[in-house]
């Protein structure tokens, strides 16, 4: 028994000495025309040597801030649950940090174990969320505690979308999975934007039929007429995410503002617009929109006007859930630098707008840095007010910082680029 002991202190010491290495890098983002060229001409070795630098580093920067975290929170058993996944993670990558890769029997290990990875992380989060759940009902949270977690799981979320995306591409392009015809990895570039419209707003509305037994039409309209290319390099299960959150709000809002005794419904309007910058999608729906009070609130992980689902999930209701829809979907967006807006005109109705970088040159990754800029986030009290309302929400809530790579990164390198 003592003999284990002192073995897992050894390896958790060893652990906690890679995690404080790894995570003095920066991660490296790609952009999408760096994913596009590096699946067409890399080889799988390639991949290998870029990935077992690159997926500590990113596991490592979030692991450290982990650490920066109420301990309130730290202590909630799900919680501690996606912590010990992480670990098992991160030390499964560590098997593969020095070793050769001449030998095809490592290459074949290698991808083995991102998708052992993946399959392992695939609930992580709702059971981050079910962690904040279980803080809820066991402390009072006060504002500092809940904008510490709303700016942790913004990053925490984040890191995780490109972890993924980078196991997907090495896996889809070198393992044994299923290529979807034309598509690079999970990248298409020619992806229909208006196929996957109809596609989300189709399983939307599967879901808002067997709810409430009827659901508003669809009607998408193109501004630029026939030069529109409803085509754009991006990564179809990305884009379908945000639609379907979307789609699933704007129904329930519109059968619900008008009632389910009346079986005509005004449309869901998609409105599709190529810039020079941007592609935009614009949903707008006449579902009574949103009071103004609550327009902050809606990015918050903590909020939903929906009941709350039960932890098997086998009652959740199907048209609302966690109130992760909007700030997931907002991520998702940003994580190849769109975004993601709602105005609202309370009694009338709400428009969503997805901005997607129309240049794949530009559409880089944005990720989180572990750093003195996100230290100093955490310990940094929210600030008493300078007005007198209290009711500006935002004044509470950190923003969510795109900047903060760029300006405290010194002394921080990049380990694989
Ligand atoms: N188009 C809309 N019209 C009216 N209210 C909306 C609209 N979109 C979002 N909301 C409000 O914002 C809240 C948060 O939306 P969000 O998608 O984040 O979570 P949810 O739909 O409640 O649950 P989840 O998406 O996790 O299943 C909703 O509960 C709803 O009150």
């Amino acid at each position: 028994m003592r003999i284990y002991r002192v073995l897992y202190r050894q390896a958790r010491a060893l652990m906690e000495q890679r995690l404080d290495y790894y995570s003095q890098f920066n991660p490296s983002p790609l952009s999408m025309q760096q994913f596009t060229d590096f699946g067409e001409n890399a080889t799988n070795r390639d991949s290998f040597l870029f990935l077992r630098k690159e997926l500590p580093v990113r596991l490592a920067n979030i692991m450290k801030e982990f650490h920066l975290l109420p301990e309130k929170l730290l202590h909630m058993p799900s919680v501690c649950d996606v912590r010990d996944l992480y670990r098992m993670s991160f030390i499964d990558l560590l098997e593969f940090e020095d070793g050769s890769c001449s030998n095809s029997s490592i290459l074949d290990k290698f991808t083995d174990t991102l998708l052992k990875i993946r399959n392992r992380h695939k609930d992580v989060v709702m059971t981050m969320a079910q962690g904040v759940i279980e803080l809820k009902d066991a402390h009072s949270i006060n504002a500092n505690t809940e904008a510490n977690i709303q700016y942790f799981l913004d990053r925490f979320y984040m890191n995780r979308i490109s972890i993924r995306m980078l196991i997907n591409q090495h896996t889809i392009l070198f393992g044994d999975g299923v290529h979807a015809q034309n598509h690079i990895g999970c990248i298409d570039p020619h992806c229909d934007v208006v196929r996957v419209i109809e596609d989300a707003y189709a399983n939307a509305r599967f879901l808002c039929d067997q709810y409430y037994l009827a659901s508003p039409e669809l009607v998408i309209k193109y501004h630029n007429g026939d030069k529109t290319p409803a085509s754009v390099v991006y990564v179809p299960s990305h884009l379908y995410h945000m639609l379907f959150e979307l789609f699933k709000n704007s129904m329930r809002a519109v059968v619900e503002h008008y009632g389910t005794s009346t079986d005509v419904f005004p449309p869901v309007e998609v409105l599709l617009v190529m810039g020079h910058e941007d592609l935009t999608i614009k949903l707008s729906d006449l579902g009574g929109g949103i009071p103004r009070s609550q327009m902050d609130l809606l990015f918050n992980y903590m909020y939903s006007t929906a009941p709350q689902p039960a932890v098997s999930g086998l009652d959740t209701p199907p048209l609302a859930g966690y109130g992760y829809g909007l700030p997931l979907s907002r991520l998702y967006a940003r994580y190849f630098h769109g975004d993601l807006m709602l105005t609202s005109c309370e009694g009338y109705g709400t428009d969503a707008i997805i901005f997607l970088k129309a240049l794949s040159s530009e559409a880089n990754e944005l990720l989180p840095v572990y750093n003195k800029t996100c230290q100093r986030q955490y310990s940094t009290p929210v600030q008493t007010h300078d007005w007198s309302s209290q009711s500006h929400s935002a004044m509470f809530i950190r923003p969510f910082s795109t900047n903060s790579r760029n300006k405290h990164n010194q002394g921080k390198n990049s380990l694989s680029g």
